[in-house]
């Protein structure tokens, strides 16, 4: 299969970037007025200004025809009616089944996925209900105040993300926490303060084959029967989701008390499925499902909207032409909601587990640079850290800034609210990106010449605005489906498989390797390598162990 960065449509583009990458954000905004109204989109209750990227009508309808010739509509169809495109593990890759309205009918491989899905959100729902109510008691009768959710990576990130985001929705006086690392420190810290008789852990995992997750839980299964004096606590204070009954029960859990999923989720892309429940708990189950109307408002919008007009298919291409255009290596991810502290942490697995691969899908080499690595902090504080390479750097580094109107809190300050000066620093910035100040401004300002260069703002920094009315289950739906297309544009382009991750297999069996040689009495041999084995006698002798 040729490649795409073969196609006339790629060297179109590589032709047009060499005349564009001399032309500054300054000059594209003069000479074309309509610019900021074109290049507003709206998917639901987001709008997205791209009007500050390097980006003409030239330019959006090269990338467009680049996603046409990479197939990407029959790819958008692919997915959604669940053909197998997660090609080295055959299987459908069908996320988007998990926020299908009730009644919406999806057959795939012979079996009725939606029926199944709507069976899982009930069951959830149910359950959640009766925690929140106080029905579902511990094992001395006690209501359950405190969920402890262990898990890692998907099954781990979505839940914590989401619940961080939404906890001013958390209304039933139930909190979360979130276990994840096989650092003692996360877990011992976590327990540290809980009361065993007020605590329900849900041990998520997909494989429930996981390490950290399995030793974490059988951490937490022995600070609860130790607490509580009896294993027969374990039932009511322990659930489970997964997708493998089977190790379910052998670790111990009732499957009856276990809330299922399936291989065509990708554990990245689950919390809005089982692996949500300690969300649902929290948050209840009406606005865990105004969370999946906001998922399904833009799988709609994806499905459905011309390419022009389509939010996902326009950033994707973006990341598409800063990468292997601009040769950019990273993107941020900027919300100013403190409440999104997480959500560049769970964007780094979403979009650099999928697409984080040097093998198209069909096994040979890329060409192209793929994976865009993604990384942020929330506004202000990044501003105060490492906007200054944003800014004056030689990198250039695309950034998703992410705002809201209504705050949660609106305490004021020399009668200008906290919320608007967040606000005013978000759209400062990517002014001051875009558009930057000359050197002759600066002169103008009285500013010594030897300080001059120092002072000058090249500007011409792209920048995606993504604002939104509020924070609400809803909007946080909409834009973690936005991301999730985000990947799956960019992966058609590069044509690779976005839904497995091989690269994390290695690491994970050679840590089982190792961990007797860590631990044992044994004289420590010469394995895997002569630097790591000389390392693992260094730990030993630093632990006191024999060398
Ligand atoms: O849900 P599980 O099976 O415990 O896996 C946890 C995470 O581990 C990974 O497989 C990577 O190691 C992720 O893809 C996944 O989200």
């Amino acid at each position: 299969m040729a490649d795409i960065t073969e196609s006339p449509e790629w060297s179109a583009l590589a032709e047009h970037q060499a005349v564009l990458a001399g032309r500054h954000l300054r000059e594209l905004f003069a000479d074309d007025p309509g610019r900021v109204g074109r290049m507003t989109v709206t998917a639901g209750d987001l709008r997205l200004d791209y009007s500050k990227h390097r980006v003409t009508a030239e330019t959006l309808r090269l990338l467009v025809a680049l996603a046409e010739r990479a197939g990407l509509r029959g790819r958008i169809e692919a997915m959604f009616s669940g053909e197998h495109i997660n090609v080295s593990e055959d299987r459908a890759v069908l996320h988007t089944a998990l926020r299908l309205p009730p009644g919406e009918a999806l057959t795939v491989d012979g079996q009725d996925v939606s029926a199944d899905v709507h069976a899982v959100l009930d069951r959830m729902a149910e359950f959640a209900g009766r925690v929140r109510a106080g029905e579902w008691t511990g094992f001395t009768g006690k209501s359950i105040t405190t969920v402890v959710n262990i898990g890692i990576g998907g099954s781990d990130l979505g839940p914590a993300m989401a619940y961080e985001a939404l906890h001013d929705y958390a209304d039933a006086g139930i909190s979360c926490r979130f276990v994840s690392n096989i650092d003692p420190a996360d877990i011992v810290g976590k327990l540290a303060d809980l009361d065993p008789e007020r605590t329900l852990f849900v041990v998520a995992s997909k494989t429930f084959g996981t390490l950290e997750t399995l030793t974490n839980a059988k951490v937490a299964r022995r600070w609860l029967v130790e607490r509580l004096g009896d294993d027969k606590a374990v039932s009511r204070h322990f659930v489970a989701v997964s997708t493998n009954a089977e190790r379910v029960a052998e670790f111990g859990i009732d499957t009856a008390n276990m809330f299922g999923f399936w291989d065509w989720v990708g554990g990245r892309y689950s919390f809005d499925g089982a692996i949500g429940l300690a969300l649902m708990i929290a948050i209840g189950g009406e606005a865990f499902r105004e969370m999946l109307a906001g998922f399904r408002e833009i799988d709609e919008h994806f499905r459905a909207a011309p390419f022009e007009a389509n939010m996902p298919v326009l950033m994707g291409l973006l990341g598409v032409w800063y990468t292997d255009f601009f040769g950019a290596q990273t993107r941020a991810v900027l919300p100013y909601s403190q409440r999104l502290a997480r959500f560049p942490a769970y964007l780094q697995q979403l979009t650099m587990e999928s697409n984080g691969k040097s093998v198209r899908a069909d096994g040979a080499p890329v060409v192209a640079q793929t994976g865009e690595i993604f990384w942020g902090e929330p506004g202000t504080n990044g501003q105060h850290a490492f906007y200054q390479l944003l800014h004056q750097g030689t990198r250039l580094v695309p950034a998703d800034f992410i705002g809201f109107a209504e705050p949660f809190e609106e305490p004021a300050v020399d009668g200008t609210a906290m919320h608007d000066l967040l606000t005013a620093n978000l759209l400062a910035q990517t002014s001051a990106l875009a558009f930057g100040k000359t050197a002759e401004e600066i002169a103008a300002e009285g500013t010594p010449a030897a300080v001059v260069p120092h002072k000058v703002m090249p500007g011409n920094r792209p920048t995606s605005t993504i604002l939104v009315r509020k924070l609400t289950p809803k909007t946080l739906g909409s834009l973690v489906a936005l991301y999730e297309h985000v990947v799956f544009v960019e992966g058609t382009i590069w044509g690779i498989d976005s839904f497995d991750q091989w690269g994390v297999e290695l690491g994970k069996v050679m840590a089982m390797d190792l961990a007797p040689a860590l631990t044992s009495d044994e004289p420590p041999g010469e394995t895997p390598d002569p630097s790591t084995a000389a390392l693992v006698r260094a730990y030993r002798e630093l632990r006191g162990r024999r060398v």
